[in-house]
């Protein structure tokens, strides 16, 4: 079975500056690894500002383009020039979460279009009703009901609801893949847990892999089963996530750490809730 996501050695260089000033940065550096299909897992992109992860999932997601190296998922080279078919075919297996839920939804928009509008698009759902029922059917998965959103506008709702509905929406096109970047760091720490938990309930009932990027080590030694650490465009460290996080090898993530997790990292969860 091919992988989920293969990436092979992608390196990301951005220009930047003006004519006399123009410096180039290296974003991401030689990254490569893999997420087997027939083993899904919350796999972890850490690292701090500037370490490279956004490009990198911008990569994933197929809004940036590598400078080198490839990206495939489930064995198709997205970096290959693409038809309109394969590229909404891609959108649907792939599906993004992102940090701000208040800046995903228009303030002047319906939430409930939103996920009828995904459902159109997707699954080819025509009708009303086959739309409201997909939508209810995605947002059940995430502890929500349609009766709950219906009619309602996002500030009418709260950033962890939102982030609910944003996971509810990105389930419609049934992906394997989700890429979440900062998912949690927007969201009040009371409801960050279950957000959180969120991930794990998806990776385990329905089977999608999670690429969880964040500069947060807690959630990422609750909820991850494997992870990268980043600094300045490379993986300095990677292996399962507690393993690594208890016992860092690299100076660098041994400071990450120190500077983050509590001398007991099990006891992450209680940095996570606040
Ligand atoms: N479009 C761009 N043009 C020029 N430089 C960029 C561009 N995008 C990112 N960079 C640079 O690439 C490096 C990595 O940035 P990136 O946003 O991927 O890091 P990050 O780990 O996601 O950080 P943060 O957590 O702050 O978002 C930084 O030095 C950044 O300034």
């Amino acid at each position: 079975m091919s992988a989920v996501l293969e990436i092979d050695d992608v390196s990301k260089r951005f220009r930047s500056g003006g004519l006399l000033s123009a410096r180039t940065v290296e974003a991401v550096k030689n990254v490569s690894f893999t997420l087997e299909a027939d083993r899904p897992e919350v796999f972890a992109i850490v690292g701090q500002s500037g370490s490279g992860k956004s490009t990198l999932a911008n990569m994933i997601l197929g809004s940036e383009m590598p400078s080198a190296g490839r990206i495939r998922v489930h064995g198709e080279d997205i970096t290959d020039a693409r038809s309109a078919r394969q590229r909404i075919d891609f959108m649907r297996r792939v599906q993004p979460i992102f940090q701000n839920p208040f800046e995903a939804f228009n303030p002047l928009t319906r939430i409930d279009s939103y996920l009828f509008s995904t459902a159109r698009r997707f699954r080819d759902a025509t009708g009303a009703k086959a739309q409201e029922a997909l939508a209810d059917e995605a947002l059940q998965l995430v502890g929500l009901t349609i009766e709950e959103v219906r009619g309602r506008y996002s500030h009418e709702l709260s950033g962890g609801q939102l982030q609910r509905i944003a996971v509810a929406r990105a389930l419609i096109p049934q992906p394997d893949l989700i890429v979440a970047d900062e998912p949690v760091s927007m969201v009040d720490a009371s409801l960050r847990m279950s957000i959180v938990n969120l991930f794990k309930d998806l990776r385990d009932r329905l089977g999608v892999t999670i690429v969880y990027i964040t500069h947060d080590l807690a959630t990422a030694y609750y909820i991850a089963d494997r992870l990268i650490i980043m600094k300045s465009g490379e993986i300095v460290e990677q292996g399962p996530a507690k393993a690594v996080l208890d016992d860092p090898q690299h100076p660098y993530s041994r400071a990450l750490r120190d500077a983050i997790l509590p001398p007991d990292p099990r006891r992450a969860h209680e940095i996570i809730a606040g």
